[in-house]
C-alpha cells in the first residue's frame, strides 16, 4: 500500500522492529493508534483475542522500540494478545489467515519467528521462561534483556509466584510488566486483585529498591514525584513497599499502559538503570479504543468475525444446544436437587457453562482464577468434608492439575467430580488447547471412573450418574461446539457404572466408539453399509472401568474390530488392547485397530480440518474398517483397487 492514501502510513514504513528505532515518540504514538486499527480490521475478519490484544498496543510499540528485540526476549504470558506483537515483527502481511489451517497461530509460537522467542497459550509462564533466558545470558548464551508481559488474571496463578520468589532471590536484570486491566476472561477475582486496585487507586507511586542508582531522577515527571512520596512513606513504613518489594523485585508503578509518553520514559528509564529484577506496572483497559469492546462485558476477549463499525459478531447458526450449555444446564438440575453439590471453575465461568449455575446458585460456584492446580485439591478438600464437587476444567487445563489428581484425589479415594470440556480438538486455538490427553492420563488412576459421552442426551445422563457416584473420583469428557441434535431426556438418569450400549447391529465389523466421535462412527457404517460392508457400532461410554463383557461379545461376534476415540495414543483402544491381551481374545484371530489422535500436535483449523489432517475423520474411519475386512477401496470411477 503506498504511503499517501495509507490510512496507516507509519505502520507501512515499518517492516520490523528495527524500523522503530528511527521514529520519534510522536510517531510511535501515531504508530500506535494505526496498529490498533489494523489489529480491529484483522480481527474483525479473522474473530480471535480482540480485546487483550487492543489493551496492549501502546506497550508492545514501547517495547519494541526501547528494547532491542529478537536479542532481548520478550515473552507475552498466555500469547492471546500477541496480535500487535506480530503485526509489528514481520508477519502483517499473514495477518488474515491468523487462526485458520495453515496460517499465524493465535499465539506466540517458536516456529514462526525469531521475535517469539518463547511458545504460549497456557497462562503464567512468562516469568519462569524469562528468568530462564536470564540465566542463559549470564551463561554467555546470544541473549540480551528478558522481558515478561503477564497480565492481572495471569498472575493469580501460583506459577507466577514460584517464578518471582526465585527471581527474588537471585536478583538477575529481568522485566516484567504486570499489564493490569483490572479484567480476566470474567472479571477477575480474589484478594490480589483487590491489592492491585488498591495499588493503582494510589495514583503514581515509583517504589524502587534501586532508589541509591537516583532511578527516580530518570523517571517522567509524575513518576519521579511519586517515587519521592513513595520513599518518604517507606521509610516511616517497617518493612514497607508493595508485595512485589518483598518478593525483591523493584517495583515501579502504576504507569498509564495507553500513554505513550509515560510508556516510553519508564521504559528507558528501567532499561538504562536496573540491576536486578523490576516489576512495571502498567494499567491499562482491555479492549481499549474500541467502543463496542470496551462496553461490552467480556470485553471482546474472544469474538468470531465482526463488523468494525459496530462491533456486531457473526453468529454460527446452531441446530443443537453445545455440549457447555447442555452441561450448565444438567449441572444446575442436580445442584437444585442436592444443596452439597459445588462447583468450581478456574477463571472460565461462561466457557465451561457454571455461569448457568452461577446464576441460580451464586454461593455454589467457585472462581478461584487461574490456579487449576489449587481448584483440584480446593475440591479434595470439600470432598473430604462430605461435599459433592464438581471440578469444571478444559481437558487441556487439567493438565496443570495432574499431581493434585493423583495425590489429592485419587489415592485418598475421594469422590470429587470432574467435568472436562474441550475434549478433542478444538479448532482455532490449535494444538495448545487440544484436549488430547485426558483419557490416559486418567484412566491409568486406581479407583478413578471414567466416562466420555457420545452425544448430548449422554452428558446428562453422565451427569447424573457422577453426582449419584459417591465411592471415588470419576470423570466425564465431552467435546467443544454444538451436541448431534439427539432427543434430549427430561432428567439425567445415573447410567450402570462400566456398561456401554450398542446402537446398530452388524456382522463384518464392530467399531466400539468412545466419546462424541459416535457421530462419526455411525456415518461411517453408513458408508460401509451401503459398499456391503455390515457394521456394528457400540458407544463404550466408560474407559474404566471398560465394559469387558461387550468387549469380548464384539470380539466374538465381528472378524474385525476398530477401537475410536478422540484422544492421543495410550487412552481408551490402549486399554481396550490390555483388557483382550490379558483375557486371550488377542488369539481369536481377529484384526483388531485402535483409531487414536496421531503422535503429534495438530496445529489450528476447523474441527473437520484438524481432524481430518489427524485421520479420524468419518471417511478415514470407513477405510480403516474396509481395510481390516480385506475389502480394501471401494471401486469409483477412474480409480483403480487398490
Ligand atoms: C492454565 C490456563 N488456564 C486458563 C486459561 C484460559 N485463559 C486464557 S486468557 C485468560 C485470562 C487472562 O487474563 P489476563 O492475564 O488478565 O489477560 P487479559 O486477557 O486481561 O489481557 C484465561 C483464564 C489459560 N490460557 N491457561
Ligand atoms: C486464550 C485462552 O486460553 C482462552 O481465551 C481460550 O481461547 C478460550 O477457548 P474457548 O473459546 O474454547 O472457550
Ligand atoms: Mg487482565
Amino acid at each position: 500500500m503506498s504511503s499517501i492514501d495509507s490510512r496507516t502510513p507509519t505502520l507501512d514504513r515499518v517492516a520490523g522492529p528495527s524500523d522503530l528505532k528511527g521514529l520519534s515518540d510522536a510517531e510511535l504514538a501515531r504508530l500506535a493508534h494505526e496498529l490498533r486499527r489494523e489489529t480491529i480490521e484483522v480481527v474483525s475478519r479473522t474473530g480471535g483475542h480482540l480485546g487483550s490484544s487492543l489493551g496492549v498496543v501502546e506497550l508492545t510499540v514501547a517495547i519494541h522500540a526501547v528494547f532491542d528485540t529478537p536479542r532481548d526476549k520478550l515473552i507475552w504470558d498466555v500469547g492471546h494478545q500477541c496480535y500487535p506483537h506480530k503485526i509489528l515483527t514481520g508477519r502483517r502481511d499473514r495477518m488474515g489467515s491468523l487462526r485458520q489451517g495453515g496460517g499465524v497461530s493465535g499465539f506466540t509460537k517458536r516456529s514462526e519467528s525469531e521475535y517469539d522467542p518463547f511458545g504460549a497459550a497456557h497462562s503464567s509462564t512468562s516469568i519462569s521462561a524469562a528468568l530462564g533466558f536470564a540465566m542463559g545470558r549470564e551463561m554467555g548464551m546470544p541473549v540480551g534483556d528478558t522481558i515478561a508481559v503477564i497480565g492481572d488474571g495471569a498472575i493469580t496463578a501460583g506459577m507466577a509466584y514460584e517464578a518471582m520468589n526465585h527471581a527474588g532471590h537471585l536478583g538477575k536484570r529481568l522485566f516484567v510488566i504486570l499489564n493490569d486491566n483490572d479484567m480476566s476472561i470474567a472479571p477477575p477475582v480474589g484478594a490480589l486483585s483487590k491489592y492491585l486496585n488498591e495499588i493503582a487507586a494510589k495514583g503514581p507511586l515509583a517504589l524502587f529498591k534501586a532508589a541509591a542508582e537516583e532511578f527516580e531522577n530518570h523517571l517522567p515527571g509524575p513518576m519521579r514525584d511519586g517515587a519521592r512520596r513513595a520513599r518518604a512513606l517507606v521509610t516511616g513504613m517497617p518493612g514497607g513497599g508493595t508485595l512485589f518489594e518483598e518478593l525483591g523485585f523493584s517495583y515501579v508503578g502504576p504507569i498509564d499502559g495507553h500513554d505513550m509518553g509515560q510508556v516510553l520514559a519508564t521504559l528507558r528509564a528501567a532499561r538504562a538503570r536496573a540491576t536486578g529484577p523490576v516489576l512495571i506496572h502498567a494499567v491499562t483497559v482491555k479492549g481499549k479504543g474500541f467502543a463496542p469492546a470496551e462496553n461490552s462485558a467480556d470485553k471482546y476477549h474472544g469474538v468470531s468475525k465482526f463488523n468494525p463499525e459496530t462491533g456486531e459478531q457473526a453468529k454460527a447458526k446452531s441446530n443443537a444446544p453445545s455440549y457447555t450449555t447442555v452441561f450448565g444446564n444438567a449441572l444446575t438440575e442436580e445442584a437444585a436437587r442436592d444443596p452439597r453439590i459445588l462447583a468450581i471453575t478456574a477463571a472460565m465461568p461462561s466457557g465451561t457453562g457454571l455461569d448457568i449455575m452461577a446464576r441460580r446458585f451464586a454461593s455454589r460456584v467457585f472462581d478461584v482464577g487461574i490456579a487449576e492446580q489449587h481448584g483440584v485439591t480446593l475440591a479434595a478438600g470439600m470432598a473430604a468434608a462430605g461435599l459433592k464437587p464438581v471440578c469444571a476444567i478444559y481437558s487441556t487445563f487439567l493438565q496443570r492439575g495432574y499431581d493434585q489428581i493423583v495425590h489429592d484425589v485419587a489415592l485418598q479415594g475421594l469422590p470429587v467430580r470432574f467435568a472436562i470440556d474441550r475434549a478433542g480438538l478444538v479448532g482455532q486455538d490449535g494444538a495448545t488447547h487440544a484436549g488430547a490427553f485426558d483419557i490416559g492420563f486418567l484412566a491409568n488412576l486406581p479407583g478413578f471412573t471414567v466416562m466420555a459421552a457420545g452425544d448430548e442426551a449422554d452428558l446428562v445422563h453422565m451427569v447424573a450418574t457422577a453426582m449419584a457416584h459417591d465411592e471415588g473420583p470419576i470423570a466425564f469428557r465431552y467435546p467443544r461446539g454444538e451436541g448431534m441434535g439427539v432427543e434430549m431426556p427430561l432428567r439425567g438418569e445415573p447410567l450402570p457404572i462400566g456398561k456401554g450400549r450398542v446402537l446398530r447391529v452388524g456382522s463384518d465389523a464392530a467399531i466400539l466408539s468412545y466419546g462424541a466421535h459416535l457421530a462419526e462412527a455411525l456415518a461411517a457404517a453408513e458408508m460401509l453399509e451401503a459398499e456391503g460392508i455390515s457394521v456394528t457400532v457400540a458407544d463404550a461410554r466408560f474407559a474404566k472401568p471398560l465394559d469387558t463383557a461387550l468387549i469380548d461379545l464384539l470380539v466374538e461376534d465381528h472378524p474385525v474390530l476398530v477401537t475410536l476415540e478422540t484422544g492421543a495414543t495410550g487412552g481408551f483402544g490402549a486399554l481396550v488392547l490390555h483388557h483382550l491381551a490379558n483375557s486371550g481374545g488377542l488369539e481369536k484371530g481377529r484384526a483388531i485397530r485402535t483409531m487414536t489422535l496421531p503422535d503429534r500436535f495438530i496445529d489450528q483449523g476447523s474441527p473437520a480440518q484438524m481432524y481430518d489432517w489427524a485421520g479420524l475423520s468419518a471417511k478415514d474411519i470407513a477405510a480403516t474398517v474396509r481395510r481390516a475386512t480385506g475389502r480394501h477401496e471401494v471401486a469409483r470411477p477412474g480409480l483403480r483397487l487398490v
